[in-house]
């Protein structure tokens, strides 16, 4: 359990404030989890970690079925990372570009995150929908004060999760970032993917500019960044992750287990560490990987031309789960 500070108490009464007459909205001290905020309507039901914005449970009770997968051994110290849900890489993906220091994935998901805003809107076609916006607290750390990010949450019948960077200074700022989320997928070696077939740069042999597999199975560790050539950032991909039943293979049959739509990324990264990398990391369980998949959207360095927010702009990567 996480250690309340005086900084923390006041990030909590805000919620409180903030969410006085949002009838959708709660704010609970969770046993292993620490503070966060619950979303409930109709149709699902998210939970989301104060720390790090994290989204660590997302259940549509169209199924009543958890889709995001949370490491048994994650660490909810404050400090460390949370393995599982849907981590935000922000303002830089992988390793920072020109300094080596500074630690992997950005900065976003190792602070606490304030809630600026919560309110619930019926839409046209009836489905009401709850919205919160979430903001770091500490945006001064490693010179990217010029950029004002918001995490925008909303659950309708889907869940939607918005990173929203503005950059209000003067000069031209590389953005590289990902919603890193990690899905519960039964059994690995049962799944395939659909919608995620661009050229890849591979992490695991570095190479590049590598052909997409034409069945999209797991069988061995993959680490790709799938990158695409649009620069509008307004193309819309639907990635299925589906449920393959092999035996006997004349009935083979396919059935889509999640359905994921992402707007404003040049890359989507698959991960999966399989056997060795998850036995080296502390916070996985040696077979942790046969349940999980980690479908991201992302903005990268490997782009052909990288995300480049000029003065004023402002840029929003979406992922949608079903
Ligand atoms: O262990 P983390 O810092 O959370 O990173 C977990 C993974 O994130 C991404 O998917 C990267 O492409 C991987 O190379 C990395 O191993």
């Amino acid at each position: 359990m996480q250690h309340q500070s005086q900084g923390q108490t006041e990030i909590v009464n805000e919620c409180l404030a903030v969410i006085d007459k949002v009838g959708s909205v709660d704010i609970q001290q969770l046993e292993r989890y620490g503070h966060c905020l619950i979303l409930e309507n109709a149709y699902c039901r998210v939970v989301i970690s104060l720390f790090g914005g994290q989204v660590l449970s997302y259940i549509n009770k169209f199924d009543n079925k958890e889709r995001l997968w949370l490491s048994k051994l994650a660490i909810f110290d404050g400090k460390a990372p949370i393995r599982g849900g849907i981590p935000i890489c922000w303002p830089w993906f992988s390793n920072h570009t020109t300094n080596a220091d500074y630690p992997s994935h950005g900065y976003a998901r190792t602070q606490m995150f304030r809630l600026l805003n919560a309110q619930e809107t019926a839409s046209s076609n009836k489905i009401h929908s709850t919205s919160v916006t979430l903001v770091p607290s500490q945006l001064e750390q490693y010179a990217y004060s010029n950029i004002d990010m918001s995490l925008v949450v909303t659950l309708s019948d889907r869940l939607c999760v918005e990173i929203v960077s503005t950059n209000k200074g003067c000069e031209a700022v590389l953005l590289t970032q990902a919603l890193h989320s990690y899905f519960l997928v039964d059994d690995i070696h049962q799944v395939h993917l659909s919608g995620v077939n661009t050229p890849y740069d591979d992490k695991v042999n570095a190479t590049k500019n590598n052909k997409p597999p034409d069945v999209y199975n797991f069988t061995k560790e993959v680490d790709r960044i799938h990158l695409f050539n649009h620069l509008l950032y307004t193309h819309k991909q639907t990635i299925n992750i589906c449920k393959t039943h092999a035996a006997p293979p004349q009935n083979s049959q396919h059935m889509v287990s999640q359905m994921i739509e992402q707007t404003g990324h040049d890359a989507t990264v698959v991960w999966n560490p399989w056997v060795d990398t998850s036995a080296a990391m502390k916070d996985m369980q040696n077979n942790g990987y046969k349940t999980m998949l980690c479908i991201e959207a992302a903005n990268t360095a490997n782009a052909k031309k990288p995300l480049i927010l000029g003065p004023l702009q402002t840029h929003k990567l979406s992922q949608t789960i079903f």
